[in-house]
């Protein structure tokens, strides 16, 4: 969060920066009768250093709205931004860079490689970048993530929830403008699944980090700071500072 200043120089109220944002954003699939409208003129903030849940029916356009902010797919029109970038305008290959330079991905599957040990798959995406680790953060990540004693073990040697912080760690370590969650907790028993949503609150609340994250429940959306909801392909409702009843209670006006 900065703090905008006026010319007098008196402190303004803080300023919230957008990470990503979504203007008029629409995504069909097939052509004439069978159009599937996925998103229908969606503009959406998502603000920095915030944790955001998207939820809504099955159907309703949450993952096709992740993934093309997250530059994993194209809309059919609108734009969508990373910070002020334009994704929109850019190549296959600006994405690929964007992605890896700028953005880090929890999902439910880890993609961990089974022949390297945590660290290494920790640390795979910024070597193949060619970038250095930031130390200092490194050891705060993991520290955060409860990691330390389990670096030089292999994915194999490591339980479901250690093996999904490890891929959390490696979607953090290069310090990502937006993590993006595509159902995080969805392979996870609901300890586990609790623990991931504990490290991913305190990646926002103590390394400032931004996380946006699609979920179906409504235990997991009670932990981010505010929640949009998606109906048909558009956003019908948002809460702050949700809870468990508020979400359940807002799923069920909408007839999720
Ligand atoms: N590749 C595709 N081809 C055709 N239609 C698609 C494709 N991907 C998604 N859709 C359609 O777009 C709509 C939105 O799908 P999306 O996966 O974004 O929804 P969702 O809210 O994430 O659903 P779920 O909760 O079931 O994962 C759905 O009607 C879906 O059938």
């Amino acid at each position: 969060m900065s703090t905008a200043t006026d010319l007098s120089g008196s402190a303004l109220r803080p300023t919230h920066r957008v990470a990503a944002r979504a203007e008029l954003a629409r995504k069909t699939y097939g052509i004439g009768d069978a159009t599937v409208v996925a998103l229908d003129s969606v503009t959406v903030d998502f603000a920095a250093g915030a944790f955001t849940a998207i939820m809504g029916p099955s159907g309703s356009g949450k993952s096709t709205l992740l993934h093309c902010l997250a530059g994993l797919d194209k809309l059919t029109s609108g734009r969508v931004f990373i910070g002020d970038t334009d994704l929109t305008s850019l190549s296959d290959k600006q994405l690929t860079l964007l992605r890896r330079d700028r953005l880090g991905f929890v999902f439910q599957a880890f993609n961990l490689l089974p022949t390297l040990t945590a660290e290494e798959n920790i640390t795979l995406p910024a070597d193949l970048a060619g970038r250095k680790i930031d130390q200092a953060w490194f050891d705060q990540v993991i520290a955060t993530l409860r990691l330390g004693d389990r670096l030089g073990h292999r994915p194999s040697q490591l339980s479901g929830g250690q093996q999904q912080r490890v891929a959390v760690a490696r979607a953090l370590v290069s310090k990502p403008e937006v993590v993006f969650g595509d159902e995080p907790t969805g392979a996870l028993d609901s300890r586990t699944g609790a623990e991931l949503l504990t490290f991913l609150r305190s990646a926002v609340d103590d390394l400032g980090q931004t996380v946006v994250m699609v979920t179906h429940d409504p235990i997991a959306a009670a932990y981010a700071d505010r929640v949009v909801f998606l109906a048909d392909g558009a956003i019908v409702d948002e809460l702050t500072d949700p809870t468990r009843d508020s979400v359940l209670e807002t799923m069920k006006r909408l007839g999720a």
